[in-house]
């Protein structure tokens, strides 16, 4: 078994969509990012890859390069699920919390669950998902941006999960 951590932020940016866990979620700001900022998404991809000692997003994904601009993150998160595949390992469980004042993500936790279980190839069962506020503390609570926080448990293929 390993285990895995990830942290991600990204700043709110007027000019676009909010994307959280694959999803669009109906809001007045998006996240800034070279990417889709789907900071969910790189958090748990930060965790699978840290996990497997092989680093983290922006190693394989750097912000420099073109090819990555705007790229969706469930393309990114998958191409970390092969290299999890190919290191002989498969989702164990997962835990992640999504940091923020605004919006409230309740309501679309358990579609967020669908597709990160699908994307991690596991069942829904060891995909769990929550929110916080920072009780308006913080650069969360000021409502600056978005943070999250993942850990992952990662099991041999050929291991009882
Ligand atoms: N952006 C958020 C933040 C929180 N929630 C949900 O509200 C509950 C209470 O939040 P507190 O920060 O006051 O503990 C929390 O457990 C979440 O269920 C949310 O949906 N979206
Ligand atoms: C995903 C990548 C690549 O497009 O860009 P961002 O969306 O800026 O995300 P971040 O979490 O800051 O770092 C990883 C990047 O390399």
């Amino acid at each position: 078994m390993r285990i895995g951590h990830g942290y991600d932020v990204h700043a709110f940016d007027d000019s676009r969509p909010l994307i959280i866990g694959g999803l669009n979620i109906p809001h007045d700001r998006g996240l800034k990012g070279h990417s889709d900022a789907d900071v969910l998404l790189h958090t748990i991809a930060d965790a699978v890859l840290g996990a497997l000692a092989l680093g983290d997003i922006g190693k394989f994904f750097p912000d420099t390069d073109e090819e990555f601009k705007d790229m969706d993150s469930k393309v990114l998160l998958k191409e970390v699920v092969l290299k999890m595949f190919r290191e002989g390992y498969q989702i164990g469980n997962i835990d992640a919390v999504i940091m923020a004042e605004e919006p409230k993500f309740r309501p679309h936790i358990d579609k967020m669950r669908e597709i990160v279980s699908d994307i991690l190839e596991t069942d829904l069962s060891n995909v769990n998902i929550k929110a916080t506020t920072t009780e308006k503390l913080g650069f969360t609570g000021r409502r600056e941006g978005i943070a999250s926080e993942a850990v992952v448990l990662l099991v041999k293929t050929e291991e009882e999960k």
